[in-house]
């Protein structure tokens, strides 16, 4: 199953929530762009130059350890996951996702893992796994969803609200919802709400409704 969504709607967490009900891993696809990321940074590649990029790519390894608790990024021996989510990386991101290269990087990645699994990030019911059983599209306001991760992040809200602002833009092309995805308004409800949400709608879909 896929659950895609603009950013910080809560798509890992509830991924987290649902994949632990259901005892199956959930992938994060936004973390392998971010450590994508992260390697042209700390490469000083030109973030808009993919030979650059790929090259910085190709030097540097890497394993999602897609556990339910929440996905790890490891390059051999260490653990890229607390860099992942720094304000430089969130800023990068958008422009290294563009990059078709990085892409099949990344989509190789999700489709060496075997099912059933859940997938999350933004094409992932669309281009990815475009034959998933159950889609969902998970959207928020900017306010709200910049309330939920000031809570994670050094900046005041507004500063985050206007990053994400440009973020969602920055994304659009890929972050269409999948005509066969249920969108879920995540502003009034808390995350059991979204979680419970989307456990009603794979139980509809396993019942063929
Ligand atoms: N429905 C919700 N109600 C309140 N807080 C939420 C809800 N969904 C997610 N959050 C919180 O919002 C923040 C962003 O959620 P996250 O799962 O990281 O989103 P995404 O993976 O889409 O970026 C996290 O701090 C998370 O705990
Ligand atoms: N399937 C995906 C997942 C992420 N991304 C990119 O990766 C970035 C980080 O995604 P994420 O899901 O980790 O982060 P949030 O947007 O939820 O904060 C996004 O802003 C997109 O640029 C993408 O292009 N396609």
């Amino acid at each position: 199953m896929t659950i895609d969504g603009v950013a910080a709607s809560g798509k890992s967490s509830v991924s987290s929530g649902v994949a632990r009900a259901l005892g199956i891993p959930y992938l994060s696809s936004g973390l392998l762009y971010r450590a994508a990321t992260l390697f042209a940074l700390e490469d000083h590649a030109d973030l808009s130059d993919q030979g650059a990029v790929l090259a910085a790519l190709g030097t540097h390894p890497v394993r999602l350890e897609p556990l339910a608790e929440g996905n790890r990024v490891w390059q051999n021996g260490r653990d890229l996951t607390p860099e992942l989510h720094s304000t430089r990386v969130d800023h990068g991101v958008s422009a290294i996702a563009v990059l078709p290269g990085v892409r099949a990087w990344v989509n190789e990645q999700l489709r060496q893992v075997p099912p059933p699994f859940v997938a999350e990030g933004r094409d992932m019911g669309t281009n990815v796994f475009p034959h998933a059983g159950a889609k969902f599209y998970l959207t928020a306001s900017p306010r709200v969803r910049a309330r939920r991760r000031a809570q994670e992040r050094p900046e005041d809200v507004d500063a985050i609200e206007a990053a994400l602002i440009r973020r969602d833009d920055l994304d659009r092309v890929q972050s269409a919802p999948a005509a066969d995805a249920v969108v879920i308004d995540t502003g009034p409800l808390d995350l059991d709400g979204v979680i419970g949400k989307v456990l009603a709608g794979v139980q509809r879909h396993r019942a063929g409704q």
